[in-house]
């Protein structure tokens, strides 16, 4: 299923929940992420123009254009993990019968098999920096609202550690080892820097929502 974006929640939910291999985890993963960062623009825009917060409006008007760009790139990364696992499955179910062809199919799941491990990282990196801008926001935002900065922190968090389970399932298929290697290395660096940030933004927004 492809322009998940401009079909009903109740019609992408039903996508999810179906036998259908797409959306899966990957996809699925992108679009809670992109809920996720819609908490923290909205912060932003419930901090921006308010009188009070007028000392940090420059900050808080160039943050929350992040919080919108990562948004859109999480849109086209959930579509890109939807083409790139499509095309996984497509390799998957290539007939293996002569040699030929399990010639032709091994080499179609390895170029399928890339693609399936280089966009969930995408992904975990474009919500690395949805974690930065949270643990930013958590610091000046509009505190009756800072619970949601909270929100955006856990919800990211969460997104970064699942999207990155695809690379984890995907990696031991994959034949190039150096490829590999530099994958699971990326892989962990991603999800110590999702932690920190995450840890951050919560100790403030803790902070702040205490008074
Ligand atoms: N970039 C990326 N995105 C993913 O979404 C992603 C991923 N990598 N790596 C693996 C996991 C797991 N996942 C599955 C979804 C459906 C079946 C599925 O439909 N399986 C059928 C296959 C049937 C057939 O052969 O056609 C079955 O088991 O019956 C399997 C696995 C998606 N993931």
């Amino acid at each position: 299923m492809s322009g998940m974006f401009d079909c009903s929640f109740r019609k992408v939910l039903a996508a999810a929940a179906s036998d259908a291999p797409t959306p899966g985890g990957g996809s699925v993963s992108a679009l809670v992420g992109a809920l996720g960062v819609s908490m923290a623009a909205m912060v932003g825009n419930l901090t921006y123009g308010k009188s009070q917060y007028a000392a940090v409006a420059t900050e808080i008007k160039d943050i929350t254009g992040r919080a919108y760009f990562t948004m859109a790139r999480l849109e086209k990364l959930m579509e890109d993990d939807i083409a790139a696992f499509d095309s996984f499955m497509a390799a998957y179910r290539l007939p293996k019968g002569t040699t030929e062809e399990k010639d032709k199919r091994e080499e179609a799941l390895q170029k399928a098999l890339r693609g399936a491990t280089e966009t969930p990282l995408e992904i975990a990196v474009t919500l690395l920096e949805a974690l930065a801008i949270t643990a930013q926001l958590s610091r000046i935002g509009n505190k009756m609202a800072i619970s949601d900065a909270g929100v955006a922190a856990y919800v990211c968090e969460a997104a970064v550690h699942a999207v990155l389970l695809n690379v984890e399932i995907n990696l031991p298929m994959v034949s190039d080892a150096g490829f590999a290697s530099q994958a699971l290395e990326e892989k962990e660096r991603i999800a110590g820097e999702a932690r920190r940030l995450k840890e951050q933004a919560v100790a403030v927004v803790k902070e702040r929502m205490k008074g």
